[in-house]
């Protein structure tokens, strides 16, 4: 039996490091940037208008009062876009939009609430000293500076960001194509009709919704019954196309194993794994392409992509956090857990208030068929391999999913 660290490290090394690619801005939501970008030009590119209103002279409008306002002619109309703008002469006002360029000559905008709002003319009720609503260029980012670093992950504001300063492709770690192959001659897709001895399939679903979240492309083979030479003759086509296979099923000691039977001698290790659920486990290259192959039962699937596939392709795709936010919280009740086997138990956590710890309690018993209490929780609750009984009030880990 090996230690979930050991197993980690070898799925880790298995899945390896993706290699860059330059994205259009649209695809990289959620990738992580693989260079300091730097901006193209200074932002705001040109001094501008915060408020819509008048440019003026702040010197031209410094006696107005509301019981006195000072009226100037306007000389121009300046909306946001105009790029042929003409200076302002002494004595004059041009009335300018929202993000239009500051005429050369005004160092000042008085908003329209503070005027008649005057097309020809206008009658100006508030000083405006020098730099009022203006934004100058440069002041959110000079022209040439890092606006991004290489390692951050790329959100709408870090996107945004990186658009406003001219660039429309980032280099990004490239997410991988992987294969979703769930086995099980039992398996059978919905609406279908279920015999007695049939279910529905599940895992191939969970997998596909896990690794999308991660920006993976996903194919999947809904179901490939147990038996080694179909399993090859489906598989085996398409690994040219995939950067990792994921398998569910098969895997055990039984007399049907599938995965097992089949890639044994094609270069993956199978071995069980001291953790419950999900102990049976392998992974390896089969033509060169990374396999992990995880158990069948739902929540040994689920809690196995959790522990392994997740953090590994996460660190394949350069995110610094792998590892879900881990807390500590006071246990609602007492669990019990195998001696030697780390134990994720599925969970409930309710963070506290102030300094507080949150609490946590469990939903559902361990077996690894309890989907419908995965379905409910958020949170696993972690018991290592020393504890056998964690007692109601004691405090665990807990790592929120
Ligand atoms: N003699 C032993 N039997 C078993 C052992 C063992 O050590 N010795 N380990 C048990 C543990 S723990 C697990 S976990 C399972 C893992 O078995 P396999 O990976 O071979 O999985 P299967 O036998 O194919 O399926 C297990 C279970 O899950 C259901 N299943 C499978 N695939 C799906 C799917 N895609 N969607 C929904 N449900 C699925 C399947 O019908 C079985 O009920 O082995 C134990 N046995
Ligand atoms: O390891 Mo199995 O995953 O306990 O049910």
């Amino acid at each position: 039996m090996i230690s979930v660290e050991e197993h980690s490290a070898r799925v880790r090394e298995v899945v390896g490091t993706r290699p860059v690619v330059r994205r259009a801005l649209g695809d990289c939501a959620g990738l992580v940037l693989a260079e300091d970008i730097a901006a193209g030009v200074p932002l705001p590119p040109f001094d501008n208008s915060a408020m819509d209103g008048y440019a003026v002279r702040s010197a031209d409008v410094a006696g107005a009062r509301e019981d006195s306002p000072v009226e100037l002619p306007v000389a121009a109309d300046i909306p946001a876009g105009r790029t042929d703008v003409p200076a302002l002469a002494p004595g004059t006002a041009h009335r300018i939009m929202t993000g239009a360029p500051m005429p050369q000559g005004a160092d000042s905008v008085v908003m329209v609430e503070r005027t008649d709002g005057g097309e020809r003319r206008v009658a100006i009720s508030a000083a405006a000293p020098e730099g009022t609503h203006v934004r100058r260029a440069g002041e959110d980012v000079s022209a040439g500076s890092v606006v991004l670093r290489a390692g951050t992950v790329l959100g709408p504001a870090q996107l945004g960001l990186a658009s406003a300063v001219g660039v429309d492709r980032l280099p990004v770690l490239e997410p991988p194509r992987v294969l979703v192959v769930s086995t099980g001659t039992e398996l059978v897709h919905p609406p279908a009709p279920l015999l007695h001895g049939q279910i529905y399939e599940s895992n191939s679903v969970m997998l596909e919704a896990g690794l999308k979240a991660l920006g993976c492309h996903v194919e999947t083979v809904r179901s490939v019954a147990d038996d080694v030479a179909e399993f090859r003759a489906t598989v085996e086509p398409k690994l040219a196309e995939a950067d990792l296979v994921v398998t569910s099923g098969g895997v055990s000691a039984g007399a049907y194993e599938v995965v097992k039977d089949a890639l044994t001698d094609s270069g993956i290790t199978f071995g069980k794994v001291a953790m419950q659920p999900g102990g049976p486990q392998g992974c390896g290259r089969w033509h060169g392409v990374p396999v992990v192959t995880l158990p069948g039962n739902p929540v040994s699937v689920l809690v196995s992509f959790e522990v392994f596939v997740r953090p590994a392709l996460l660190a394949a795709l350069g995110h610094v956090a792998t590892e879900r936010t881990r807390v500590r919280a006071r246990l609602t009740e007492t669990l019990n857990s195998p001696k030697g086997k780390r134990q994720f138990r599925r969970g409930y956590y309710t963070p506290g208030e102030g300094q507080v710890t949150g609490i946590v309690g469990p939903r559902g018993g361990p077996g690894s068929h309890l989907l419908a209490s995965f379905a409910q929780a958020n949170c696993l609750i972690v018991l290592d391999e020393e504890t056998t009984e964690a007692p109601k009030d004691s405090t665990v880990d807990v790592l929120l999913l």
